[in-house]
């Protein structure tokens, strides 16, 4: 047994192949590595059959791992059932038992550890308190919106005091202003208890505002992991640079290096950017650089715009530059000069905003 108690979470090589007859052998997860600590928010974030609810449900114990270990507070739970792993779920679907009441749908898992009358009632009643449903103990889930219902089901995980809480897309099955709303709710109420939590979803969006560390999957295999900061402005490769926002992906050649800096012509403009990268002269890069890194109206290239939107905050372009479109979003429009369409249109990139992409995985 491997032991390390000062991770709250830790996989090591994990990999999970799946045998089809349809598909042969499906590489679902690739030799995973991540390490989890006390309290943090974890989202595993990647497109649909990335591997994500694979991943999760092997740290849940729901799905045997091919090869590789899962510590959990140090202890390797490989050959323990879901139930003794000191976890807690909520689910897409929450999972609510239909005919039990609020109060005893949450009180479910803690009469099975056979707490006492008086501390199970204090555990449920607050529960509900921390999610201000102090008024809905005796409500059946038929009587409740899907707000309410993820609420109640995150109490019932919440009150039997894992330690860790794993969520499987818990926000799917609501509209879009309620899902707003629930993922400032987990979110508060996750960092209140500072419970370590392990969170699927394929919505960047949600993943940006809620987590501490976004592991962002493709086939199975890591891409990158780091806050959500890390990877909007230093995105590992190309495929993290399209996922997580708006990218615009250009090609330059190394002209010149001194240590971390080196100095990039694109197209014939020379630009210094900062790298941890061991890029040698003339080597050709693939560089991002995000919309709003783009200076409308700065004198170092030319292109054509193809189509512009004023969208309030911003006046966005689509630019014809060597052949590829840019795409541009120019903020606070309403002091600029606007470039109509067909037209020639000026810019540049600001500073320390080129980032280069290493190959993909
Ligand atoms: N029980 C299974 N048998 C065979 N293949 C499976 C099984 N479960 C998952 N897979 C395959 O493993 C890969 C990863 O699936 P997984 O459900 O983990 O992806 P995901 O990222 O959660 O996708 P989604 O967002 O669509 O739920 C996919 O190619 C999927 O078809």
């Amino acid at each position: 047994m491997i032991e390390n108690s000062a991770k709250a979470v830790e996989l090591v090589n994990l990999s999970k192949t799946f045998i089809t007859s349809t598909r042969g052998k499906v590489h679902a997860v690739q030799n995973v590595n991540l390490t989890i600590n006390p309290g943090e928010f974890v989202t595993l974030l990647g497109p649909s059959g990335c591997g994500k609810t694979t991943l999760l449900r092997m740290i849940a114990g729901f799905e045997m791992p091919s090869d590789g270990h899962i510590m959990i507070n140090g202890e390797d739970v490989i050959s323990k059932t879901p139930d003794k792993r000191d976890l807690g779920m909520v689910f897409q679907n929450y999972a609510l038992f239909p005919h039990l009441n609020v109060f005893n749908n949450i009180a479910y898992g803690l009469k099975i550890q056979k707490l006492s009358k008086e501390e199970m009632e204090k555990r449920v009643l607050e529960g509900l308190k921390t999610v201000q449903m102090d008024n809905f103990a005796e409500r059946v889930p038929a009587q409740m919106s899907g707000g309410q219902q993820q609420r109640v089901a995150l109490v019932r995980a919440l009150v039997l005091h894992p330690g860790v809480l794993l969520f499987d897309e818990p926000l799917s099955n609501l509209d879009a202003k309620l899902r707003l709303h629930m993922r400032d709710e987990i979110r508060r109420i996750q960092k209140e208890i500072g419970i370590t939590s392990i969170y699927v979803t394929h919505d960047q969006s949600e993943a940006m505002a809620m987590s501490d560390k976004i592991v962002i999957l493709k086939d199975g295999i890591i891409q990158q992991v780091g806050n959500p900061q890390e990877i909007y402005q230093h995105p590992a490769n190309e495929f993290v640079a399209n996922f997580i926002g708006k990218a615009n992906i250009l090609e330059g050649k190394i002209i010149s290096k001194e240590k971390n800096d080196v100095v990039i012509d694109i197209d014939k403009v020379k630009y210094e950017v900062h790298t941890n990268t061991r890029w040698n002269v003339n080597d050709s890069v693939k560089i991002v650089v995000r919309p709003e890194a783009i200076e409308v109206g700065k004198e170092d290239m030319t292109g054509t715009v193809v189509k512009t939107i004023y969208m309030g905050v911003s006046q966005d372009y689509w630019i014809n530059f060597q052949g590829k479109e840019l795409e541009v979003s120019d903020y606070n429009p309403s002091s600029k000069q606007i470039y109509p369409e067909n037209g020639p249109i000026f810019f540049g990139f600001k500073e320390k905003s080129l980032h280069i992409l290493e190959p993909e995985t």
